[in-house]
Order: structure tokens, then C-alpha cells, then sequence
């Protein structure tokens, strides 16, 4: 009987709660993005740009949206730290993927991380929101460019394949961001909210 409540409690305890993965380069804004969504989601303000060093473990923001609690894991993106992102895998109801729209001689290197990313089975399924940053920068490349230059990795994904060979569609949303400004998030943040509501996958270990 205690098992049954508590795993009822435990169920409708944890049904509105869901965790996202913030991935990205070295220096495309990601820790930057977090802050900004700390400071519009919590009664605590985020650091600004200027205190933000490049991160080497794990930042959490934990926020309310609505009626949802929505849990940010920010990881750092540097190449040798980029091993444990997939640790992160099982436990994730979304990821938000950021991209520095003005390194342009590091795209390719940004598309074949997110390729891996989406291709992982851990993943399937899981919606994915991407943030073309440093839209503020006068040398950005547009949206529609980057667009064009994410394509394959978005078009070949938004159907993954699970392993018993069925297929599941994955979510996914192109979105412009100026991080440091906090433009764009609510936009990007709205479409995860309300994927989330509808479609996120069940996880089993509710214990963080
Ligand atoms: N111009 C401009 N600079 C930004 C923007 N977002 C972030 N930056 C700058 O980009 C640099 C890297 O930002 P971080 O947030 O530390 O990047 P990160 O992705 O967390 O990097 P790692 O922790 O090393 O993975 C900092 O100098 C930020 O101030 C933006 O929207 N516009
Ligand atoms: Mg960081």
C-alpha cells in the first residue's frame, strides 16, 4: 500500500517537472542563454555576460513556467568535455542546442556534434531546439543561411529512428537568440513548453 502511494505521489509529484540539456561549442552563449533564463524565470536574477567564465562542470537552473517546472543542465562544450554529454542522455526530456551564428569557420564542427546528438538512440524522439545566437553581431550569418547549412542534420532527424525499427518524429525548432540580451528566449522557450506538455517521453528515475 505504502509502495502504491508512494509511487502515485512520486508519479503526479514529478509529472510536470522535466529536464533539458543545454549543449552547444565552446563559447556559442550557452552559459550566457542560462542566466538570461534565470534571471526571466526566477526571482533570481542570472549573472551578466561580463561574470560568465567558460564552464567546466554543470550549471543548473531550476525555473517555474506556468504550471511546469522546467530544469536546465548547461554543460560545458569544450572538445574534451564533450565525452560526457551522452551521461546526460537517458535523463532528458529536451535539448536545447545553441550555435554561435558569427564562428563561421566552426560550423561544420557545431553540425557534426549536433549530428551525433540527434543521431544517439538515447535521444529518439526528444524535441530539439535550436538557437542561432549572436544574432546582435554585425557579421552573423542570417538565419536563412544557417538555415540552409543545418539542414541535412534537421531534415535527416525529424524522423529517428527507435530500435525496434519503428520510426518516432522528433520536434524541431530553428530559433534566432541574442543571448545577452535575453532575445528570443521566451519564443524558443514557449515551443519547448508546450511540446513538453504534449508529447515528452516518460523517465523512469525521478530521484535528482
Ligand atoms: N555579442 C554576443 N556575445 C554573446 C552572446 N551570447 C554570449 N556571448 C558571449 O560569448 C562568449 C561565450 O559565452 P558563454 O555563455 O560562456 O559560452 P558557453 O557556450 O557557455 O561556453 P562553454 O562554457 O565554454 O561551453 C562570452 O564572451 C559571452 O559574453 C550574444 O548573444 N551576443
Ligand atoms: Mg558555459
Amino acid at each position: 500500500m505504502y509502495s502504491l502511494l508512494s509511487g502515485l505521489w512520486k508519479y503526479l509529484f514529478s509529472k510536470n517537472e522535466y529536464f533539458i540539456l543545454i549543449l552547444g561549442l565552446d563559447g556559442a552563449g550557452k552559459t550566457t542563454l542560462l542566466e538570461q533564463i534565470k534571471t526571466k524565470y526566477t526571482k533570481v536574477p542570472g549573472l551578466p555576460p561580463h561574470k560568465i567564465i567558460p564552464t567546466v562542470g554543470l550549471n543548473i537552473a531550476k525555473t517555474q513556467y506556468e504550471e511546469i517546472k522546467l530544469t536546465y543542465w548547461d554543460l560545458g562544450g569544450q572538445s574534451q568535455l564533450r565525452s560526457i554529454w551522452n551521461k546526460y542522455f537517458t535523463d532528458v526530456h529536451a535539448v536545447i542546442y545553441v550555435v554561435d551564428s558569427n564562428d563561421k569557420e566552426r560550423f561544420t564542427e557545431s553540425k557534426d556534434e549536433l549530428e551525433s546528438i540527434v543521431c544517439d538512440p538515447k535521444l529518439k524522439g526528444v524535441p530539439l531546439l535550436l538557437f542561432f545566437n549572436k544574432q546582435d553581431l554585425p557579421d552573423s550569418e542570417s538565419i536563412e543561411f544557417l538555415t540552409s547549412v543545418f539542414k541535412s542534420v534537421i531534415n535527416n532527424q525529424s524522423l529517428s529512428s527507435s530500435e525496434d525499427g519503428t520510426t518516432i518524429s522528433r520536434n524541431v525548432q530553428l530559433q534566432s537568440l541574442i543571448a545577452s540580451k535575453g532575445e528570443g528566449i521566451s519564443e524558443g522557450i514557449k515551443w519547448l513548453a508546450d511540446n513538453l506538455r504534449k508529447n515528452a517521453r516518460t523517465i523512469e528515475k525521478t530521484d535528482y
